[in-house]
């Protein structure tokens, strides 16, 4: 492979939480006692210098801090860690830096201080302003201190805030989920907006529960009409479950989406790297803290087998609104457009897709039905 061109990201997690909410299978466990945060923070280091030999004399264009809940460390650890992954990789003038928080008063006192050392996009988990909602998903705000750290946060200027929505939830009916929106989209205003159905996953507490969740009516009146309020007050859906104001798209998860490269580090975060020989690796690190504070950052590095690349490509790219351009193929898998072409056609004669000489696009039908449009790639 040429010099690697591909748009390069860094994700960087922190596992703590304050409690672990009802649905989140997210990699996070409870914080016990304080946390040493220099001691973590100099393992991320430790851990990024073992993946420099990624970058291919790439620049960073996006920085995402995730978890678990960052915004539990103090501002002046999440500024050292910033400026010394400055010192050791290239960043883009425009390099989008995000912190996830939780709307808890405690966290907003960092809020200030995260935009002035460099912070510009600030992601707010709300989930719901629905107090009985909010205590039903065990989170630990009430919908008052929401409004009000929204409306702080909205005050310090970030260049783009998100907040997480959640919709589909138990005994939520479609006015409650609606109601969620129209607070969001004509009080709060963010410039984005992740609005996600509630997955019931395993290995959470949800999971073992016998939830009264809203059947399929439900679930598509609140899809239906909480798309046309959100196009309503101006927020685009550019995917799944992502809405913005024009020029706020996540450049971080779009990269992700577009299949380009991102390092991971931290415990249980994850990678996706094309190497100078064009081969692509997933790498996980370790998921253990134990394992992670004594060195042993990375649990496992697999390769994507050249034919299962097309599927990965598209598995990430139709989540977009966007139509796929046809060269991105070659640029982000090194596959070429023959050796897919007969499940292109098979997607195109089922429904699912359409083409044009440079871009494939979803139809509605292979929006609506991915996970088939998908397993045509398989
Ligand atoms: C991993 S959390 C991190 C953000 C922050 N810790 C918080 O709780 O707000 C990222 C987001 O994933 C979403 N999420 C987590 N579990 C989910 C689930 N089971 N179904 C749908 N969305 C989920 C929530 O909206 C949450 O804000
Ligand atoms: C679900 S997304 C939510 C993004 C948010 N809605 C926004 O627009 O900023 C973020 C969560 O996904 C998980 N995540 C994202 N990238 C990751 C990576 N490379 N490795 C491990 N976890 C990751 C983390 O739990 C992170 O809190
Ligand atoms: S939703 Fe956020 S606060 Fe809740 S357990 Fe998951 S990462 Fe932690």
């Amino acid at each position: 492979m040429k010099n690697n061109t591909l748009p390069l990201s860094l994700y960087i997690h922190i596992p703590w939480c304050i409690k672990k909410c009802f649905y989140c299978d997210f990699h996070s466990f409870v914080k016990k006692d304080t946390i040493n945060e220099k001691k973590y923070i100099n393992h991320l280091l430790k851990d990024l210098s073992n993946d420099i030999k990624y970058i291919q004399l790439r620049t960073i264009h996006s920085i995402f801090i995730g978890g678990g809940t960052p915004s539990l460390f103090s501002s002046h650890s999440i500024n050292f860690l910033i400026q010394e992954i400055k010192k050791r990789i290239p960043t883009n003038s425009q390099l989008e830096i995000t912190i996830e928080s939780n709307p808890n008063s405690f966290e907003s006192n960092n809020f200030y201080k995260y935009k002035k050392i460099g912070i510009n996009r600030l992601s707010i988990g709300v989930q719901t302003f629905n107090m009985q909602q909010l205590q039903l998903l065990g989170r630990t705000y009430s919908s008052k201190e929401a409004n009000k750290i929204i409306h702080f946060a909205n005050k310090l200027h970030f260049k783009c805030i998100n907040l997480d929505l959640m919709h589909c939830l138990p005994n939520q009916s479609v006015q409650q989920a609606l109601k969620d929106l129209i607070q969001i989209t004509t009080i709060c205003q963010p410039q984005h907006i992740s609005w996600y159905q509630l997955s019931i996953e395993k290995n959470t507490f949800f999971y073992s529960k016998n939830l009264n969740l809203p059947n399929e009516n439900t679930i598509f009146n609140i899809i239906n009409y909480g798309e046309k309020i959100l196009k309503k007050y101006g927020y685009y859906k550019y995917e799944i479950s992502s809405y913005s104001k024009i020029g706020y798209q996540c450049q971080h998860n779009l990269n992700y989406w577009r299949f380009g490269d991102y390092i991971g580090i931290g415990c249980g975060a994850h990678g996706k790297i094309t190497t100078k020989q064009g081969e692509i690796i997933r790498t996980v690190k370790s998921k253990k803290i134990t394992d992670f504070i004594n060195g042993k950052y990375l649990h496992n590095l697999q390769k994507i087998k050249k034919n299962e690349q097309a599927l990965e490509f598209f598995m990430n790219r139709f989540r977009l609104i966007e139509p796929t351009p046809k060269k991105d193929l070659y640029k982000y898998t090194q596959l070429t457009e023959q050796t897919i072409q007969p499940k292109i056609q098979q997607a195109i004669s089922e429904g699912f897709l359409k083409e044009t000489k440079k871009y494939w696009e979803t139809t509605s039908k292979g929006k609506n039905f991915l996970n088939s449009l998908l397993e045509i790639f398989i």
